[in-house]
Parts: C-alpha cells; sequence; structure tokens
C-alpha cells in the first residue's frame, strides 16, 4: 500500500491487520484510526489534510520537533557504515561509546554509566535486575524489595508494568511481580481530602519510610518514582513532598532510581527533572526525549558506586538492540541540536515559564479544578464541582468529550481519565503557546456543552 490510498481504505487495512496499543481494537475499527500522515514542527498533518499543533509531542517525546532532517542524514549515514553490531562479547562501536560519554557528560552528579535498551520498558525491567545483582554483589542477596508509587507509570513490560502502579495493568495476571511494592502517590487534587497541599505532601512521603521499616531496610533494594508523574495524569506533587522524601532515603541505605522517561531532555526545564527537583538518583532512567522519538532507544544512566559495585559481577543481562549504533547516531545528533540551539536553555528562561502563565489562565474556566504545570508538562483537572474537588459520577467521560472537542478544534491534548494533559515538543513558540490555550479553550466550552447536553453538569 502506499501512503496515496484514500483514508477509509487505510482505516479498513488497519482494522485488518493492525492491533493498537492500549486499544479494544473492534472499537477502534468501527470508528476509524485517525491517520496521522506527516509532520514538521509542533505540527501533524493526517491522510485528509487536516493540521493538528501536537501539543503531546507524540507520546512526550519527541521535544525536537518534527521535521529536523539532520536527524535523517546520521541515520543514512550510519546505517550505510554499520547499520548494526552489538555490544556483547567484548565488543563496542563508536555511536555507543559516544552516546555513553555524552550522556554522562550531561547527567548530574556522579551518573557516569550507562546500560542501553530499545526503550523506557526494558530500560526499568535493567533496573529491577541491576539493583538485586549491584546488593548481591556488596553481600546482601536478600535486599530484594522495590518500593514503587500507585499511579505510577514505568512501562509495559512484565517488570515495568510490575513497578508500575495501574492495577489495570496488574489485573491481566501475574503481576506485580514478587518483590514489588508500592506506597500511595503525592496526588492531593484528587486524596487530599481536607489536607493542606504541604500536610499531605509529607504524609504521602512519610508512607515510604513507614514501607521500608515494614519490610526492614535489610530487605529492600530501591525506591522507583518519576520526579513528576507522567501517565499518571502529570500529578505535581507537593512542594514539601520530594525533600521529605529526600530525608528518608539519606537515613537508609537503599538505592533510589529516577525514572526521567518524560522528565528528561528539558522537559521540566533543565536537561532532567532531577535538576529542577534537586534529586541524587542512584540511577536515572531515560527514553523519549533521548532521541526525540526518531529512534527507538532508552536506557539507564548509573552513578559511579552502584556501576563500580556491579564492575566485578558477569550481569547476565542485555537486548538484541542496547545502543544500536543507528539509534545511538541519531540520539547523539538530537541531543547536540537540543544542546546547540539552546533549546533546553531556551525553555527554563523563557518558553516554559510564558507556558505557564498562560497555563494557569485556563484554571478560570468553569470545567477546570486545577491547572499545574513544571516546565512544559501540564495538566488540567476536570471537575462538576471546583470547590469539593469532586469527580464526575462516570471517571474518563469528561476526558474523552474534551479530548474530541481538541481534536474538533486542531489540538492534539491527552485525557488521563478526567484530567488534560500536554506536553508539547519544546521547541513551541509563543505564538503556539498563545494557539494552544486558545484552542484549549474552545475544546473546553465545547466539551463543557457537551456534557451539559448529556446532563453531567
Ligand atoms: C515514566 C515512564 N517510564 C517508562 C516508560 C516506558 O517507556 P516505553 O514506552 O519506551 O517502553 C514510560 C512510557 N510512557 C508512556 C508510554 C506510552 C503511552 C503513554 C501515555 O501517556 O499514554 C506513556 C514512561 O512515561
Amino acid at each position: 500500500i502506499t501512503n496515496h490510498l484514500p483514508t477509509a481504505e487505510l482505516q479498513a487495512l488497519d482494522a485488518a491487520h493492525h492491533m493498537h496499543p492500549f486499544t479494544a481494537n473492534a472499537e477502534l475499527a468501527a470508528k476509524g484510526a485517525r491517520v496521522i500522515k506527516s509532520a514538521s514542527g509542533v505540527w501533524l498533518t493526517d491522510s485528509d489534510g487536516n493540521r493538528y499543533l501536537d501539543a503531546m509531542a507524540g507520546l512526550w517525546c519527541v521535544n525536537l520537533g518534527y521535521g529536523r532532517h539532520e536527524l535523517a542524514e546520521v541515520a543514512a549515514a550510519q546505517m550505510r557504515e554499520l547499520p548494526y553490531y552489538n555490544t556483547f562479547f567484548q565488543t563496542t562501536h563508536v555511536p555507543a561509546i559516544a552516546l555513553a560519554e555524552r550522556l554522562a557528560e550531561l547527567a548530574p552528579g556522579d551518573l557516569n554509566h550507562v546500560f542501553f535498551a530499545a526503550g523506557g520498558s526494558e530500560a526499568n525491567d535493567t533496573n529491577i535486575r541491576l539493583v538485586r545483582t549491584y546488593w548481591a554483589a556488596q553481600g546482601k542477596p536478600e535486599k530484594q524489595v522495590i518500593i514503587s508509587r500507585k499511579n505510577a507509570y514505568h512501562g509495559s513490560s512484565m517488570g515495568s508494568a510490575s513497578l508500575g502502579g495501574m492495577t489495570y495493568m496488574h489485573e491481566q495476571g501475574a503481576m506485580p511481580i514478587p518483590g514489588i511494592v508500592h506506597i500511595d502517590q503525592p496526588h492531593w487534587w484528587a486524596e487530599g481530602g481536607d489536607m493542606s497541599p504541604e500536610e499531605f505532601g509529607i504524609a504521602r512521603a512519610r508512607q515510604l519510610a513507614e514501607k521500608i521499616d515494614e519490610i526492614g531496610e535489610d530487605k529492600v533494594a530501591a525506591f522507583i518514582a518519576e520526579p513528576i508523574q507522567g501517565a499518571g495524569g502529570v500529578i505535581v506533587p507537593p512542594d514539601s513532598y520530594w525533600p521529605e522524601v529526600k530525608r528518608i532515603l539519606a537515613e537508609r541505605d537503599i538505592l533510589f532510581i529516577a525514572d526521567e522517561v518524560i522528565c528528561g531532555f528539558g522537559r521540566t526545564g533543565n536537561w532532567f527533572g532531577s535538576q529542577t527537583l534537586d534529586l541524587q538518583p542512584d540511577i536515572m532512567t531515560i527514553a523519549k526525549g533521548l532521541s526525540s522519538g526518531y529512534q527507538p532507544i532508552g536506557g539507564s544512566i548509573v552513578s559511579d558506586r552502584v556501576a563500580e559495585g556491579l564492575s566485578r559481577t558477569e550481569f547476565n543481562h542485555g537486548y538484541t538492540y542496547s545502543g544500536h549504533p543507528v539509534a545511538s547516531a541519531v540520539a547523539l545528533e538530537n541531543l547536540r541540536i537540543l544542546d546547540e540551539e539552546g533549546i533546553v536553555e531556551r525553555v527554563g528562561t523563557d518558553t516554559a515559564p510564558y507556558l505557564a502563565e498562560r497555563w494557569a489562565t485556563l484554571a478560570e474556566h468553569p470545567l477546570v479544578g486545577e491547572a499545574r504545570i513544571c516546565g512544559m508538562m501540564g495538566s488540567l483537572a476536570l471537575t462538576p464541582d471546583k470547590a469539593a474537588r469532586a469527580p464526575f459520577a462516570k471517571v474518563g467521560e469528561a476526558g474523552m468529550a474534551v479530548r474530541e472537542a481538541c481534536f474538533a478544534n486542531g489540538l492534539v491534548m491527552r485525557a488521563v481519565g478526567d484530567r488534560m494533559i500536554i506536553s508539547p515538543p519544546l521547541i513551541i513558540s509563543r505564538d503556539e503557546i498563545d494557539l494552544l490555550i486558545a484552542r484549549a479553550t474552545m475544546a473546553l466550552d465545547d466539551g463543557q456543552a457537551e456534557l451539559s447536553r448529556r446532563g453531567m453538569l
């Protein structure tokens, strides 16, 4: 088939042969999948020529924006020279070396060693085995348990989905895998009740100490957390949360894994979310913005202490595509442009502050209970009753209505339950931010009208 088939024929073939992630395929087949044909900057074009401002940067990943042909040039050149080789069996290649060195340079503190994967799920699976192997190598093989949070998202493999706190994924069977436990999330809007955000942040952080003490510090290997939960609905924790978590971690000898798959590479206004929130992880999970989604690549950036502690042990783990030469070369070029064009810098000093200002105005909309944002990842809580911070009776219906209204208004936003999410390409301009806000406002108005029609407001 080619790009020029009519949309309906493309949709029929898609329905006949293509199984979509997180989808009831019959429902989608009846509706027809939107065929995205091309993209440039922050703009998507579908197979009918409709254009959308992509406020989701694909899936939180196209930090550099679409259409940067330098990455295509680099990919082609690398494919011609060395399209594939592995880094098993005492071999390596320049793209993997160069990318590992560059990441060590960019990452804060002594995060100087990189284990590569093809994406974030594989990287978090690596982390489970890496921390357990590390402690065994320290003579503490019983330090195996990993603590995570409810409503966290760490991927969709058996291990990473177990680290995640999405029960609708665990219900598929045998998850969480043994040795993974979850504490509550710092989600004040939905779970704070009458507590102030300040008190709530401390209380939720304290659950980490309680859980470690319940299990026994000598059995706990690590705590894993997204600096800002992404797929859980861009849950920006109260300011009191992370300082208290850090205090607890400092008192106990367990490793801290910061999952920067979304927060990394400029998303929060610095190179890493750990810098924005002043966190000092032992391991950082990376993917998405590492290559701006132009190639599938992920990994774990590991501290000197952990890498050194592992170095005398054969770590029996690895993937065919660990450090893939083309993916590594493209990631390196992506990082070069993010750096040399001052994109991360401009997000931190100019466009993210501007976006925050504009995003906050959406909280004035009748449908919006709170508007939160950190750097260029933001969320709106839709509610039928702001003062009560009330959920809708049928969770998700409002989110879907506003999401559809966004598409009708030429905008892509993500709905997580009844929270609307943005994570635009970092190259978004002030004018495009104004357009994003204008279209989001129209979508909220249309969504509100639709929900009223359904008697939900
Ligand atoms: C924090 C975090 N960690 C790990 C992963 C897994 O990465 P891979 O997908 O490359 O294996 C993610 C991925 N995040 C993700 C992936 C797919 C959909 C959505 C959504 O918000 O609908 C979010 C993520 O957000």
